[in-house]
């Protein structure tokens, strides 16, 4: 049914929108035409040409936990049901310069003799699943690809509407993901990050926890008294060892986000898509704020992480590609959330990537799935970096945290001194 609703949404305008496939990590646009107007073949399609025939599964619902969760379950169900001649990769379709028109899925290339296998699972899909499947078939000579959307027709048959013609696009303005960012990915207000927990709660009992801990919004705090000293930076970049000589020298509460209490919680929700992964860190910086609130009555407090780490993280992941895809430097996406504690000082402390590795290897322990990540992707890591510098409101101060241990504390005491008058 929050399927259908989806559809009726998008087919309006089906032939408005613009595909945007993934090879090897780099995007191919194309888009449909009824009529065939001597256009080339897309890119995407000379480069599939070995293959007879190639399908999308666009993920579309108007329930977007359901949708968020099931975009990645479906890559495993395909991967695990899939003939091996088949092959995957992401892909996605949205209407240029529209906001929240990005729906995703994959493109599924097929080598498969006769296709029967896919074809049936594909059938199989559209029946019980939200998807919007299209087959995409090439001439016999090669020479065009069409489109042909398949409809669920009840009783283990699809429909299939009128054939279009795949035809080049130009690549958009900003990289599509950038359409769907807020409130997908960063959201800019509690109620908006409260609301996504609220609705899975029905599926995942964790989410009920969490709202258990979050703080009442009623309780509107004043400025705390004490500066709140925020330091960032990538994993082992020496956020620990600085935050805790921090506290020491200064006297000062030591804090971080997301918070103690979400501690036991968190290995669950790393496990989400990222509606729902987002959302639980960005309520975390919330209840952050609160204990904020309350030591920097009586102390000053320094902060091991907040918003800038779920805000560039959540941005790098949602943006693939080189640092250039990021959204522009004057974005809505890098602004403050209006109702969260704005700190006095945000430090990012920076580390040439081969030292950063070296002490990544020193400390021995495991990393998150999202670090070993950044070991392995030069690019996200950048990109991760520039979205840190993007952030405004309070803008992070950059520090070389390559000298030894007490060079880099002697270097941010200077900082706090010289702006939070301590
Ligand atoms: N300035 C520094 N010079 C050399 N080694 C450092 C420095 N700061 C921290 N380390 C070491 O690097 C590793 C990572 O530091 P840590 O404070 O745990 O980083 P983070 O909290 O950012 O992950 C630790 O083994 C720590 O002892
Ligand atoms: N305030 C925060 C803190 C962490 N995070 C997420 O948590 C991950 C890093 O946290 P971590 O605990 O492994 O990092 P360290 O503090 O151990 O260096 C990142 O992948 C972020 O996605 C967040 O979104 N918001």
């Amino acid at each position: 049914m929050a399927c259908r609703r989806a559809m009726s949404r998008l087919l309006p305008q089906w032939s408005s929108r613009v595909f945007s496939v993934e090879l090897n990590g780099a995007p191919f646009y194309f888009s449909i035409q009824e009529k065939h107007r001597g256009e080339e073949i897309p890119q995407v399609f000379r480069q599939v040409q070995n293959y007879d025939r190639c399908y999308s599964l666009l993920v579309c619902s108007s329930d977007r936990i359901k949708q968020a969760r099931f975009h990645s379950e479906l890559k495993e169900k395909l991967r695990r049901d899939l003939p091996t001649e088949c092959d995957l990769s992401p892909m996605s379709s949205f209407l240029p310069n529209v906001k929240d028109s990005l729906v995703k899925g994959y493109f599924l290339k097929d080598m498969s003799v006769g296709s029967t296998l896919s074809e049936k699972l594909l059938r199989d899909v559209i029946q019980h699943d939200p998807v919007l499947v299209c087959s995409y078939l090439k001439s016999e000579d090669g020479q065009l690809w069409t489109q042909r959307l398949w409809r669920d027709a009840g009783s283990h048959s699809v429909e299939t509407s009128k054939d279009y013609y795949v035809v080049p696009s130009e690549a958009p303005e900003y990289h599509p993901a950038t359409l769907n960012i807020i409130n997908s990915d960063v959201f800019y207000s509690f109620e908006e990050a409260y609301e996504v927990l609220k609705e899975s709660a029905d599926i995942i009992p964790e989410a009920t926890s969490v709202l258990e801990l979050l703080p009442s919004r009623a309780k509107a705090r004043s400025k705390p008294d004490f500066p709140v000293i925020v330091i960032e930076g990538l994993d082992a970049t020496g956020k620990t060892t600085l935050t805790e000589s921090l506290r020491d020298t200064l006297g000062a509460a030591l804090l971080r986000s997301p918070p103690k209490c979400l501690s036991p919680l968190r290995a669950c929700f790393d496990r989400e898509p990222p509606l729902i992964r987002r959302a639980f860190y960005a309520l975390g910086n919330y209840i952050t704020a609160e204990e904020i609130g309350q030591e920097g009555m009586k102390t000053p407090v320094i902060v091991d992480r907040f918003w800038h780490s779920t805000a560039a993280y959540a941005i790098a992941t949602a943006v693939s590609g080189p640092v250039c895809n990021l959204p522009a430097d004057s974005s809505a996406v890098y602004r403050w959330p209006r109702d969260l504690l704005q700190p006095s000082l945000v430090v990012l402390l920076t580390l040439d990537p081969e030292e950063r590795k070296r002490r990544l290897r020193d400390r021995g322990e495991g990393e998150t799935a999202e670090e070993q990540e950044l070991d392995h992707n030069q690019l996200f890591r950048l990109k991760v970096e520039e979205a840190y510098r993007r952030i405004s409101g309070p803008a992070c101060i950059t520090v070389d945290a390559s000298p030894p241990a007490d060079q880099v504390l002697q270097q941010v005491l200077l900082l706090i001194r010289g702006k939070c008058h301590l």
